[in-house]
């Protein structure tokens, strides 16, 4: 099967969309598709309507036309991770499976987080401790683990590395590779930082001003010249082994509070490449400078 076609077993499946917040359009003819076990990149600038998308995905905003057919369990690590604070570790990774119906016996087996810390076990030194005082590095893994205790078939990460430092992102990037590989979970990725995202998911969607720019496998993408002008100039672009081993980076433990959320310039990750070849189309887009990069890109990319 051609992986740019949509097909009826794709899990997530977006046609058309238009949303809108009272009379301002954030998203319009977005159409996008998710194969099982996929992982797949949203990137684009701020205000380009991500977060709108995944919201929209995950039925947290309604669309004003368009149809959005998810065809399986769905869950969303919150941008700014929204960690219940007071609570421990342990309860906040328990919050995650509240929505799931089982009883006694099967209950007790969904609410079992023993399994979360596996596949996070940075986490199981911290399991006691309230969630408010963990540093930002922490409780992203909090927050994708408390994600994972619905288990999801399709997995939505609203900004991965926001406020972390190369080190940690590098980290929880492999995480995330590591689940997708194990556990076949469907990955679908909110990133500012393009050269991550497009080394983490094989295929991406390039967001401009509410409409797809681009879309295509990341390699495809990546190769092009004008989206590494538009998404991955110099001043994104990886530290050198050296950068990452020396930034200090927002991410001490704090004694009190949530995480630091404001991305810094050392909010960059050094994960393993998984680019895999494919075909890029091009979407008919508005005409600032970053679409008219992104649509050349496409048309190289062909
Ligand atoms: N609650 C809201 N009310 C009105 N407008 C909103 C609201 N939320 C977002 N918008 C607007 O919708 C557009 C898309 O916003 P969105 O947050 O989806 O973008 P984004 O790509 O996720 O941005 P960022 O990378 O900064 O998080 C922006 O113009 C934004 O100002």
């Amino acid at each position: 099967m051609n992986a740019s076609q949509p097909s009826q077993s794709d899990v997530v499946e977006v046609r058309d969309l238009v949303v809108r917040y009272g009379a301002a359009t954030a998203l319009d003819s977005v159409s996008l598709r998710v194969a099982p076990g996929e992982m797949v990149a949203l990137v684009g600038p701020n205000g380009a309507g991500k977060s709108t998308l995944v919201n929209t995905l995950t039925g947290i905003l309604t669309p004003a036309s368009g149809s959005v057919v998810v065809r399986a369990r769905i869950a969303q690590v919150p941008e700014g991770r929204q960690m219940f604070g007071d609570l421990t570790v342990d309860d906040n990774l328990r919050l995650g499976a509240w929505q799931l119906p089982g009883r006694g016996k099967s209950r007790r087996k969904q609410r079992d987080t023993s399994w979360v810390y596996e596949l996070l076990p940075d986490l199981v030194r911290v399991r006691d401790r309230k969630a408010g005082g963990l540093s930002g590095g922490q409780q992203q893994m909090v927050a994708v683990g408390r994600a994972l205790m619905s288990r999801p078939e399709v997995l939505v990460i609203d900004e991965l590395s926001l406020g972390l430092a190369p080190l940690v992102v590098a980290d929880l990037a492999e995480h995330l590779a590591e689940l997708n590989r194990e556990q076949g979970t469907a990955v679908v990725l909110i990133e500012q930082n393009a050269r991550l995202a497009l080394e983490l998911c094989s295929r991406a969607y390039v967001l401009e001003a509410g409409r797809i720019a681009a879309e295509g496998s990341s390699a495809d993408l990546a190769a092009s010249p004008d989206i590494a002008r538009a998404y991955l100039g110099e001043a994104q672009g990886l530290p050198s082994p050296a950068d990452a081993q020396n930034a200090p980076g927002p991410d001490a433990p704090r004694a009190d509070g949530p995480g630091p959320d404001a991305p810094g310039p050392d909010d960059r990750a050094t994960a393993d490449p998984a680019l895999t070849p494919g075909t890029a189309k091009t979407a008919p887009g508005n005409q600032d400078t970053a679409v008219q990069a992104a649509q050349a890109a496409t048309r190289e990319a062909k």
